[in-house]
């Protein structure tokens, strides 16, 4: 039943809130090791696109949860797990009586299991929102504490801006020097297992990422890119073949520089102009309009 408090927060303000879950991008992902619980240290170059889930929270009489969108039918079947309802209870179990009942709508556009952080960044999108929602207030610490315990990604995913991230994800460095990038987001729609990739890889001690502190000029972030790797692509490719097939694609449509990101199978080419991106994404659509193809631009460090 509905405590009066509730009762009064759900008629005070019907208004929702809305907040983007954009996708996210490994532009260099290097594993440096392996921790004793299994967890694999990695070094990462990341950035966030504009274009990604969409999700909406408003007070309601009690907690609901629906889904459209693209992707929203993937996650129909299995929406007790989603990792949106597992941030709203972290966060509600965090800050306690002020967290009223919540209608959550999540507008699913990214592929699932896609290396691009769907889920974490909704995970992510979510503790924004129900802060906002909820007029909640928490420690710095403790909020990054809620969002590693929902995933290795989350943390980075509540910042969405360019950044280094190290440990597993919890060691986050901004960089604002990184510039603006036309990218077309590229999936063959087979969904890949973050644990099987990690558990296929040859080597785990890597060197590490290395890039000069400031480099404004995206020539030069260009190169320096081109000069990192991802570990995790050579075992991707082997479970997913696509992946070779889908950066030839993105390469023979006009990409200056092609990786995958994450750990797959969501490959990003790296454009020179916007309308270079989304000639590529159209031209690659007309080939197989049954993949996934997103032309978008990706933030920069200083916005
Ligand atoms: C590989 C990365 C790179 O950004 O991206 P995605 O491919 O998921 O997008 C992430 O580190 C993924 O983070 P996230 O998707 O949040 O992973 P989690 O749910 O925490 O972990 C899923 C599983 O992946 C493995 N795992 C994950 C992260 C890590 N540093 N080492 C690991 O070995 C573990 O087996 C873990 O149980
Ligand atoms: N809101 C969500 N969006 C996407 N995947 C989710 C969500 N909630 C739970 N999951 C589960 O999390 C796993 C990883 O999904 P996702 O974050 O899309 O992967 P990746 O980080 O590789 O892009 C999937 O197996 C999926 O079933």
């Amino acid at each position: 039943m509905m405590s009066s408090e509730n009762r009064s927060h759900f008629s005070a303000s019907c208004s929702s809130i809305t907040e983007e879950a954009r996708a996210k991008i490994n532009l260099a992902l290097h594993v440096t090791g392996q921790r004793p619980d299994g967890y694999h240290l990695l070094d990462m170059l990341v950035t966030f696109a504009d274009h990604g889930d969409r999700l909406e929270f408003m007070p309601s009489p009690t907690d609901e949860f629906t889904l459209s969108g693209r992707f929203g039918g993937t996650l129909a079947g299995d929406s007790g797990t989603n990792l949106v309802l597992k941030a709203r209870d972290l966060l509600r179990t965090a800050i306690g009586p002020l967290a009223f009942p919540v209608r959550i709508h999540l507008e699913k556009n990214l592929p699932v299991a896609s290396g691009i952080g769907g889920g974490s960044a909704d995970a992510a999108a979510t503790l924004r929102g129900l802060m906002r929602l909820w007029g909640a207030t928490l420690p710095e610490e403790a909020l990054a504490a809620v969002a590693l315990r929902l995933g290795a990604d989350v943390p980075m995913c509540l910042e969405s801006r360019p950044l280094i991230a190290r440990g597993i994800g919890e060691e986050l460095e901004p960089v604002p020097e990184l510039p603006a990038f036309a990218m077309v987001l590229a999936n063959p729609l087979r969904g890949v297992s973050t644990p099987e990739v990690f558990r296929r890889l040859a080597e785990k001690n890597n060197p590490a990422l290395r890039l000069a502190p400031s480099r404004p000029q995206t020539a030069d972030w260009l190169a320096a890119i081109a000069a990192a790797r991802n570990d995790l692509e050579p075992p991707a490719r082997e479970l997913v073949p696509e992946i070779t097939a889908i950066a030839a694609m993105l390469q023979a449509n006009g990409a200056l520089l092609t990786r995958m990101s994450g750990s797959g199978a969501t490959c990003f080419g790296i454009f020179a102009s916007m309308t270079a991106a989304e000639d590529a994404a159209a031209a690659l659509h007309d080939a197989r309009p049954d993949w996934y193809f997103q032309a978008t631009e990706t933030v920069s460090g200083g916005a």
